[in-house]
């Protein structure tokens, strides 16, 4: 049924498609040439393997409508972007749906890094980890300025470690000293700090989602052709290497996260979010 529905219906009743078919996201235009994609999954935006589907297949059907050139990637929370991936999926999980969801997650970073769209994250919260890869596969990053927010890869801090992917990601965006040192600290950095190493484009004392759309417009003011062969020229590598790796992938990651290691960190840090 949802499928059916063209974007534009779907921006027309998003509230109402919400709460009779569970989207976790919401969709609105606010140009004719702009789509605004709103992750909606309190109370953190974690990234579940629902979400991570139902955010793929919306941006399979933004860019299916060849009026849409523009994305914008932003939260319904204020204080909160996304707080990555959900950790509860990671947390004595079975082997066949733990490779079920990072699967999902592989797809998610695929097509949002690799869209014809130009993709613009609107951060106005937090967006550790997972959150930080969602903005990273954005080709422009706008941030509040706002010294208490954090963004950034915190891996090493549950114990367990960015895959390749991710880091080549990180590496590509930052630097490689930076990413090194990023990484291995498990730094989550400050609007100002995020600027300064490139990991956002823009910092905004105002609305954030204001210069989103005038971002978004921009873009969508240069010829796609131009746009698309820059973004496989910039972005082709990576994309080849996780496609030429899926499966090896998924059996790094199902080893890792299994080990009873690194189930035991992750139960500990489960318990510190939730006594906070
Ligand atoms: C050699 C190759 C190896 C390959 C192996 C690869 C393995 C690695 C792969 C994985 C990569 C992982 C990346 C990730 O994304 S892991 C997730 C990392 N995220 C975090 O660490 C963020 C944790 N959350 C926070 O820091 C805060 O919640 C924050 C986002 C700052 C919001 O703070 P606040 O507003 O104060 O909200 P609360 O902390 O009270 O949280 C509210 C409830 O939400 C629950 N929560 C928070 N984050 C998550 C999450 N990521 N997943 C699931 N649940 C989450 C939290 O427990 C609260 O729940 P409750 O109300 O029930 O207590």
């Amino acid at each position: 049924m949802l499928s059916r529905l063209s974007p534009r219906l779907l921006s027309s009743s998003p509230r109402l498609l919400s709460s009779s078919i569970r989207t976790l996201v919401n969709v609105t235009y606010p140009s004719p040439s702009v789509a605004v994609l709103e992750l909606d999954r309190p109370p953190v935006n974690s990234l579940s393997l629902e979400m991570a589907t139902s955010i793929t297949s919306h941006i399979k059907q933004i860019e299916s409508d060849p009026q849409i050139r523009s994305l914008i990637l932003t939260s319904s929370n204020p204080k909160i972007f996304s707080a990555g991936l959900d950790i509860t999926e990671m947390s004595r999980p079975s082997k066949t749906r733990l490779s079920t969801f990072w699967r999902s997650i592989q797809s998610l970073f695929l097509t949002l890094y690799s869209t014809r769209l130009s993709t613009i994250s609107c951060i106005t919260g937090h967006s550790p980890a997972g959150g930080c890869l969602l903005s990273m596969s954005c080709d422009y990053r706008v941030m509040s300025r706002n010294p208490k927010l954090g963004i950034g890869l915190n891996e090493t801090r549950l114990g367990i470690a960015a895959p390749f992917w991710l880091k080549d990601l990180f590496v590509k965006t930052v630097g490689y000293r930076e990413a090194e040192l990023g990484l291995s600290r498990g730094k989550l950095y400050s609007p100002e700090e995020a600027l300064k190493i490139g990991l956002v484009d823009e910092i905004v004392d105002g609305e954030v989602y204001d210069v989103a759309v005038e971002r978004a417009e921009e873009y969508a003011e240069i010829p796609e052709k131009g746009i698309v062969a820059t973004k496989r020229m910039c972005r082709g590598e990576l994309v080849r290497d996780l496609e030429g790796k899926i499966e090896e992938d998924v059996g790094w990651f199902t080893d890792f996260i299994l080990e009873e290691g690194t189930q035991k960190g992750i139960e500990g840090y489960l318990k510190s979010l939730s006594k906070k």
